[in-house]
């Protein structure tokens, strides 16, 4: 593309007006401007079009990306924009809340027409649709709001509004059947706009399904909307615009997932089963920073067999008469010998990824996608040693106390009822609480199983998965290793 007239016009109102050449690679674009360079990864664009040249500022508040989708004409007129998001890092690879730059250009409307296509061509067209799962009740009930306010916008802006579909949830598993029905065939990406007890419902959907081994490769992406947004904060995506933009971009990795099974019933899972006083607080107080409040702290004691990494090979030892009764897949360590507990904690928490909520890192070096679970626990605790646990959890100091163990496991079974002794027979155990991923599940025996990579997960090009290690050893050198 060459000789176009270029201005630039941003939320400083910075203009410029000059001839320029513009470039486009694979995967960027690069213009001239007064002998100035400038670029801009084709990663970071949500979308080209032709745009009025009216700016308008009564009717959607101040809102960038209401008034950019307004600006939008289907008529080439001579005007167009390239809208992106200024993604920005600090020194540990955390991303600030992104603002929108339009850079606009002019040329002759025929010029413009080639302009906004190929660059359209560029950013990959779509013929599939996207699913966007909304709760309409999850957390402060804002996800309506963030869909209308950034979610839509953006998909207005990227010209793909008439791919975009929305499904509001009517009732609890609604999203679980949505996932388990659908034609995936039809669809890029499902996601929800959700806290992490919809997204749950959809990894489960999706796997429970009789053809799950077509299914499961439909990318799923998940939105913040919900009180607990766990599952963002580990994919670098806290910022609703940021997860609009990486379901549009489409890179993905593979994803981990639990195989959780009580009573011959198995859920699919995707973030933690906690149980002891770090379910307490999740559940009860939905706040970690109430942890401090808790003034009935209750005594566990169950029984805790873990199957390490290492010795995975002995027990691969497939139960076909268990694994035919649910649809899914089956689980290798159906049969381990749960008789043989090594140990008898008072709290757990296993983790599939390395923050459990936006402000507690469970376990600094837990990856989404290599094939093994953490299991943090402690065998011995009281209450002061408890706090001591759940001070400075954004950092993860927990995991420099003594009497917090690690181990990196492929499958384990907790009996929460393991032990009973004096000390604990006075419990109430229906006040007790096992919490898989934010939500509660039965209190009974719980046989748990990393299911390897089995599904894909939207993810940012700017998500660097090793960080959150490096961070630790870096605010706790004396640490031991974690990995
Ligand atoms: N229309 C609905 N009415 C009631 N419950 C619903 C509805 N749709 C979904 N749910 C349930 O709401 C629960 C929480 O949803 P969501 O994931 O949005 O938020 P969360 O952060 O996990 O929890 P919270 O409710 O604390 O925000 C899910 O377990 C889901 O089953």
């Amino acid at each position: 593309m060459e000789r176009q007239r270029f201005e630039y016009d941003s939320n400083q109102r910075t203009n410029y007006s000059a001839l320029t050449q513009i470039t486009l690679t694979d995967t960027d674009i690069h213009w001239v401007v007064n002998a100035k360079q400038y670029s801009l990864s084709l990663n970071h664009i949500i979308g080209v079009a032709h745009t009025k040249d009216r700016y308008f500022t009564s009717c959607c508040g101040s809102n960038p990306l209401e008034l950019a989708a307004m600006r939008i004409k289907q008529i080439p007129t001579g005007r167009w924009s390239i809208f992106a998001f200024n993604i920005n890092l600090d020194e540990n690879g955390n991303v600030s809340k992104p603002t929108l730059r339009e850079i606009v250009f002019s040329s002759a409307s025929v010029d413009a027409e080639n302009c906004v296509q190929t660059i359209r061509e560029a950013l990959g067209p779509s013929d599939k649709k996207y699913l966007f799962v909304l709760n309409p009740f999850g957390g402060q009930k804002k996800a309506l709001k963030i869909y209308h306010k950034i979610v839509l916008p953006i998909i207005k802006i990227a010209g793909l509004e008439h791919l975009h579909e929305l499904r509001e949830t009517r009732y609890v598993n609604h999203a679980s059947e949505i996932a388990r029905d659908l034609d995936y065939t039809k669809y890029k990406v499902i996601a929800s706009i959700s806290g992490d007890g919809v997204f749950h419902e959809i990894v489960h959907g999706l796997l429970s399904r009789p053809d799950w081994e077509l299914a499961k490769d439909l990318p799923i992406a998940t939105i913040g909307g919900g009180t607990a947004n766990g599952i963002g904060k580990n994919l670098d995506l806290e910022y609703q615009e940021l997860a609009t933009l990486a379901i549009l971009k489409g890179k993905t990795c593979k994803f981990d997932v639990m195989a959780v099974i009580q009573n011959s019933k198995i859920t699919y899972s995707h973030l933690s089963l906690t149980w002891g006083f770090v379910a307490d607080v999740d559940i009860e107080s939905e706040k970690w920073r109430a942890i401090g409040q808790i003034i009935d702290f209750r005594h566990y004691k169950g029984k805790l067999y873990m199957l390490p990494k290492e010795n995975a090979s002995d027990y691969v030892n497939v139960d076909a008469n268990v694994t035919q009764m649910f649809h899914g897949p089956s689980c290798k360590y159906i049969s381990i010998n749960n008789d043989s507990y090594t140990t008898w904690p008072i709290q757990i928490e296993t983790l599939n990824v390395p923050w459990i909520a936006t402000d507690f890192i469970a376990c600094p070096s837990t990856r989404i996608d290599n094939g093994f679970m953490d299991v943090v626990y402690t065998t011995e605790m009281n209450r002061s040693g408890a706090l001591s646990c759940v001070i400075d959890t954004e950092r993860g100091m927990h995991m420099t106390v003594d009497k917090v163990k690690h181990e990196k496991v492929v499958a384990f079974v907790l009996d929460p009822h393991g032990h009973q002794d004096s000390d604990s027979a006075n419990l109430i155990e229906k006040d007790n609480i096992l919490d898989l991923s934010g939500e509660r599940i039965p209190y009974e025996l719980v046989q748990v199983e990393c299911l390897p990579q089995i599904l894909n997960i939207i993810v940012p090009d700017w998500n660097d998965r090793e960080r959150w290690e490096k961070k630790f050893y870096k605010d706790f050198p004396k640490a031991n290793k974690l990995s």
